[in-house]
């Protein structure tokens, strides 16, 4: 049994089914979860016109017109199937599993209740329940009704001004898509002191650069006191600790994520609500007797990215699969029944422009974990492919574990570069030792030549 038919919900599914276990999915929305309507997917959809019209507006020769906000939210309803689950709803027949509409509650050991019905798993009962947006508890902002990264993925006519919550992942997408759909006045309020903490320092200064560039005022340190708006639908008027404000026509609250499982029956198991629930590298929830309660995806905490839970719900299926059939268990850190990467940096793309991405840990986590290491960066406009491409500005860097001579995490910071990522993630992840390495001939003039670059730069 399944309680939420996110992306990593419907994974356990697949590969529980695949191993030729029955399995039943429930779903109280719309199967496919936050990530394929509300998150990923509309927020991609919004944002690549943007990052396309900027790379072409810097090839010399190329004249391009303004974006048609109306045709790229057109774009985006075709993204999110119109918001309809039929597409979805038929890949989880086709499994073949049961699709159990309604919200679902855990009712005692291996029993889940969904209206009055109450369905037992035969073997396990696995949460993909997700996250909701976080509204912090700032006055009068719950009651000024805030855009969350609902409203905003969803939007249908931007407004004018806008006000952003938030210096992470979700502020700088989602303000510089609206910024170039319409939003001409847009200030992001940012708590500390850089855009996208979580990365290497210099992804959050590009950033930076670029939504100072195209006109977003960007206020770091920001200590929003207090927000009004006092008539409903009204402007929104947003209090900062210096006594300044900030007037707009809607606020968006990008200020991290809250787990769904309060109301969702985890007392009746034991376990404390409203907190993600903590798991073992085979997804199973600690403190449960007997192990039948598994947790996958944004609900454990462990990763909040779409590629992340599926991994973990791959692992899960599998886990559950060989549980049953009554299988030895390979527990070392690479066996496909652990999630062993999960606490290896995961992979990720901020989707803005520039892009940022990165694999593995940042040198910071790195030395944070007693690694002795060295960094090292190159500029992407030296490399040719890079100033073929008219790239614009860009950085890559490579943190390097000093008595291993491997990569302990990668950074990409420039045009496009997402598709550069996964050559980073496989090093990483392999630990390819940087000797083997150079041995991997980057095409040329590609912007992949900036692997051949780095491990000159370390003195290869
Ligand atoms: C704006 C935004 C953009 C993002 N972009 C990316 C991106 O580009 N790449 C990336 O990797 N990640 C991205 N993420 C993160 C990504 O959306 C999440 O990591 C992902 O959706 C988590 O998947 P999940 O299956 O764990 O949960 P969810 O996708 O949240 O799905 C959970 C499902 O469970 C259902 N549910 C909850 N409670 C119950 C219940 N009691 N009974 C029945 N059903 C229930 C919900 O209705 C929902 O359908 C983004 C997030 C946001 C907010
Ligand atoms: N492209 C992607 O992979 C992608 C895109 C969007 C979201 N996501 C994931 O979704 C999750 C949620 O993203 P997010 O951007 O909401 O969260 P986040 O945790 O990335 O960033 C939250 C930001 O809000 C700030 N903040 C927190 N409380 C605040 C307050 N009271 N006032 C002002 N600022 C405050 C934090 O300092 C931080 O900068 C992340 O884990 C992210 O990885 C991924």
């Amino acid at each position: 049994m399944v309680i939420g038919a996110g992306p990593a919900g419907e994974n356990v599914v697949d590969r529980a089914v695949r191993g030729g276990l029955s399995a039943a999915i429930v779903e109280s929305e719309l199967a496919g979860g936050e990530c394929s309507y509300w998150a990923c997917i509309p927020s991609k959809a919004l944002l690549r016109p943007v990052e396309l019209h900027a790379a072409a507006e810097r090839v010399p020769g190329l004249s391009v017109g303004r974006i048609d906000a109306a045709a790229v939210l057109a774009r985006r309803d075709e993204a999110v199937s119109n918001y309809d689950d039929g597409g979805q709803a038929k890949w989880i027949a086709s499994v073949p599993a049961t699709l159990v509409r309604g919200k679902a509650r855990l009712d005692g050991p291996k029993r889940v209740a969904v209206g009055d019905r109450v369905l037992v798993a035969r073997h396990a009962v696995v949460l993909g329940t997700g996250t909701g947006a976080l509204i912090p508890d700032v006055p009068g902002l719950a009651e000024a009704k805030p855009w969350t990264n609902r409203e905003a993925t969803g939007v249908k006519s931007v407004p004018r001004r806008l006000v952003v919550l938030g210096g992470g992942v979700v502020a700088c997408e989602m303000g510089q898509a609206l910024h170039a759909l319409g939003a001409t006045e847009t200030t992001l309020l940012v708590r500390g002191g850089s855009l996208l903490p979580r990365n290497e320092p210099f992804a959050g200064e590009a950033v930076e650069k670029a939504l100072r560039e195209s006109g977003i005022d960007v206020r770091l340190r920001a200590d929003v006191t207090r927000v009004e708006r006092p008539v409903e639908g009204g402007p929104v008027t947003v209090h900062l600790g210096d006594g300044s404000t900030v007037e707009a026509d809607e606020i968006l609250v990008a200020t991290g994520r809250t787990p769904n499982t309060t109301g969702i029956g985890l007392p009746s198991v034991g376990l404390p609500e409203g907190k993600y629930v903590e798991v073992d590298d085979s997804l199973r929830a600690k403190d449960v007797p007997e192990g039948w309660l598994y947790v996958v995806g944004d609900a454990n905490g462990r990763n909040l990215l779409t590629h992340m839970g599926k991994y973990q719900a791959r692992v899960c299926g599998d886990v559950i699969v060989a549980r049953a059939r009554g299988d030895k268990e390979d527990d070392g850190p690479w066996s496909s029944l652990r999630a062993g990467a999960d606490g290896r940096g995961a992979p990720q793309v901020v989707f803005t422009d520039p892009q940022v991405a990165a694999a593995g840990l940042t040198a910071a986590q790195a030395r944070e974990r007693g690694h002795t290491i060295r960094v090292v960066e190159y500029e992407l406009p030296s490399v040719s492919g890079a100033y073929l491409r008219a790239d614009g500005p860009g950085k890559a860097s490579a943190v390097v574990d000093e008595d291993r001579r491997v990569l302990l995490g990668v950074t990409f910071v420039g045009s496009e570069v997402a598709e550069l990522l996964h050559a980073g993630t496989v090093a990483v992840t392999a630990e390819v030792p940087l000797e083997r390495l150079w041995h991997a001939v980057p095409s040329y003039p590609t912007v992949s030549e900036v692997w051949l670059r780095l491990l000159e730069a370390y003195g290869l």
